[in-house]
């Protein structure tokens, strides 16, 4: 990035620590970057990183150039009550990672006229691994545009859709993806285990096999259906654990459950928005 400008994160937690760490991993200098939460001690080692950190939302939007909405979608009405009347005179860029909350949401509770990318992070931005799925509001700036990508690709992938309503289906493949890997990945350590392996043998196995697996498909020109068959020997061992799966119906549960999460952000729109 050619220029750094100041960055305010409202909220501190989980996905914008992943997004502070992976910046500052990625050389962003941390006496650009601001932070607040109301539990002050929490942000102790985000201080430490060299951060300016403050219970006062205002006072970390104050003079910042983009300002990063991570509160809780529930928290969101509240907080960008309170931000309106500063957003009205600096007019920052906004970056909105909440699931769910519309751009137009936002905007109506910051006064409007407000240049608003929605992001669907994930956590593995804290390792520089994270994607990232963006939607600008009419009056963002193509300046503004490139300066939300060039930000948020200090943490990973960033892919644009034109139709927020993509949101909520990027929210169900890559904002909560990495919690069904997770899953799978403890599904797996504790199979392992019950097969004789240590935990420990039983986590390293299971984990580097998801990073070379992962790492494969990325690399390869062919589709993961094609890798999945190429382990399958006729007559092996995989072939029995994928006919497994498929005999319990894997396809179905993975459709249903991000039908649910993709459900859910609808659902936080409708409950929590003012559209
Ligand atoms: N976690 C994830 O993987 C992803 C999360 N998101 C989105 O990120 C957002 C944050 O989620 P997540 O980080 O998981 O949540 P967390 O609960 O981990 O973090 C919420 C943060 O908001 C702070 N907070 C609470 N009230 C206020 C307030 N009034 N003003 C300022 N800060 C406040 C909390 O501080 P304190 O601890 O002091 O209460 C905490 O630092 C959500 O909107 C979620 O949809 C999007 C993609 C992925
Ligand atoms: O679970 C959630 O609501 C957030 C949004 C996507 C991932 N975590």
């Amino acid at each position: 990035m050619s220029q750094h400008p100041t960055l305010a994160f409202i909220g501190a937690g989980n996905m914008a620590r992943a997004i502070i760490g992976g910046l500052v991993s990625n050389g962003y200098p941390a006496e650009k970057i601001r932070a607040s939460a109301p539990t002050i001690n929490k942000l102790d080692d985000l201080k430490a990183l060299g951060l300016f950190t403050t219970q006062d939302n205002v006072e970390a939007m104050h003079s910042a150039d983009v300002v990063i909405l991570a509160v809780k979608p529930q928290m969101f009405k509240a907080v960008l009550l309170q931000l309106a009347a500063t957003a009205a005179q600096t007019k920052p860029l906004f970056i909105s990672v909440a699931a769910g909350i519309t751009s137009s949401s936002i905007n109506q509770w910051l006064g409007g006229n407000q240049a608003i990318v929605r992001c669907m992070p994930n956590t593995p931005a804290l390792v520089k691994m994270g994607t990232n799925g963006l939607y600008a509001n009419n009056s963002v700036t193509p300046e503004q545009r490139t300066q939300a990508e060039e930000i948020l690709s200090a943490t990973g992938l960033t892919l644009w859709v034109e139709d927020e309503e993509l949101l909520h289906a990027v929210t169900a493949v890559s904002g909560s993806g990495p919690a069904y890997y997770f899953l799978f990945m403890e599904a797996m350590i504790a199979a392992g285990e019950k097969q004789g392996l240590s935990r420990d043998m039983a986590t390293q196995l299971t984990l580097q096999t998801a990073r070379g697996a992962a790492e494969m498909a990325i690399q390869s020109d062919v589709t993961p259906a094609v890798l999945r068959r190429r382990v399958s020997s006729p007559n092996g061992t995989t072939e029995q654990a994928i006919l497994s799966f498929q005999a319990n119906k894997l396809e179905t549960l993975v459709e249903e459950a991000m039908q649910a999460c993709a459900a859910r952000s609808v659902a936080i729109a409708k409950e929590l928005g003012d559209d």
